[in-house]
């Protein structure tokens, strides 16, 4: 008789929710913590429709749930991460105080009578705010230092390790379906002179300047790089050599007639460019860069502000 009633004393207790539910999902146990979170006493609640008494409840879904469980006879879980709650409590836990609501893991067990029948069931409620925030916090940390491994500081453009990775994943495309793609590479014409003229401070704001026109000129699916200290590097995918030089010019042409004010001085820059499409000579991602790098040396050789497109020697 004592262990049934100290069983009574800790399922009012105890710091997890439970619930017993009939066939019509009426309410026929409401323990301690369900009162002390919803605010609704179990004498009050008792014998009442779950879904009336809280209807925000996802009703189909969860009756669809609990049906199977009174049919199969099996337990189900709800996990926070397929859906964060499903009673709407308030959390007030100090440490994770930063969750407006209780994160919560749901199990749902079939109760079975004394002629074994599974007449009932039960939800049990587990308070998971403070796992699920810290997996939360973790994966939003992973991501921020995900995003910083792969972005240049001074551009915010993608840094030139991971800008060569999603080139060679476009060389790698390109291989598979041969859709035309092209390269185009790009270098700030007599830099040095900026930075002896005007300072190194300056000439960062510069490269910040280019950067800015270069992130408005691309589509989505580009894919744009600081490869040097003042040299770019863009992939334009699905684009052929005419295309990207249409494109190169474009970006050469904004470049020479936006000027930047610094400290009340204006400063003009232009830009010398080199595209290579990907056609059968070449042969891997590096051959391709190399390409691209051959025609910005002879667009610099070409007197510079100026775009040219590979062309080999054969
Ligand atoms: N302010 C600044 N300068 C940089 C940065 N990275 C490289 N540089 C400078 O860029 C200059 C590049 O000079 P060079 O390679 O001689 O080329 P250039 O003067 O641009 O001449 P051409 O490319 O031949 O037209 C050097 O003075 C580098 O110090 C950077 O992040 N910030």
């Amino acid at each position: 008789m004592n262990e049934l009633h100290w069983l009574i004393d800790m399922v009012q207790t105890i710091e997890v929710g439970l619930v017993v539910l009939d066939k019509n999902f009426d309410i026929q146990l409401w323990n301690g913590f369900m009162e002390n979170h919803s605010g609704v006493s179990p004498n009050s609640i008792k014998g009442s429709n779950l879904f009336e008494q809280f209807d925000y409840l996802p009703a189909d879904w969860l009756k669809q749930k609990m049906e199977s469980v009174f049919l199969l006879k099996n337990r189900a879980f709800i996990s926070w991460e397929q859906r964060p709650y499903v009673f709407k409590f308030k959390n007030y836990r100090p440490i994770t105080g930063r969750a407006d609501f209780m994160y919560q893991n749901v199990t749902l067990l079939p109760l079975s009578s004394l002629t074994g029948q599974i007449t009932h069931i039960s939800m049990i409620v587990y308070d998971v705010t403070d796992v699920a925030i810290n997996k939360l916090q973790l994966k939003s940390v992973n991501e921020r230092l995900e995003h910083l491994s792969q972005t240049d500081g001074l551009t915010q453009l993608h840094n030139r390790r991971y800008w060569q990775i999603c080139m060679q994943k476009e060389f790698d495309r390109h291989a598979r379906y041969g859709d035309e793609t092209s390269l185009v590479m790009f270098d700030i014409d007599h830099f040095k002179k900026v930075n002896d003229t005007y300072g190194h401070m300056a000439g960062d704001k510069v490269i910040q300047h280019i950067s800015h026109l270069l992130s408005q000129s691309l589509r989505e699916t580009d894919c744009a790089g600081r490869y040097g200290g003042e040299e770019f590097a863009v992939v334009l995918v699905k684009t052929s050599a005419e295309d990207a030089l249409k494109f190169a010019e474009r970006l050469r042409n904004k470049i020479e007639t936006t000027e930047l004010v610094y400290e009340g001085k204006p400063i003009k820059v232009t830009v010398s460019m080199g595209i290579s499409d990907l056609q059968d000579r070449v042969g891997n991602s590096g051959q391709w860069l190399s390409f691209a790098d051959q025609a910005l040396y002879k667009a610099k050789e070409a007197g510079r502000n100026k775009c040219l497109i590979y062309k080999s020697k054969a």
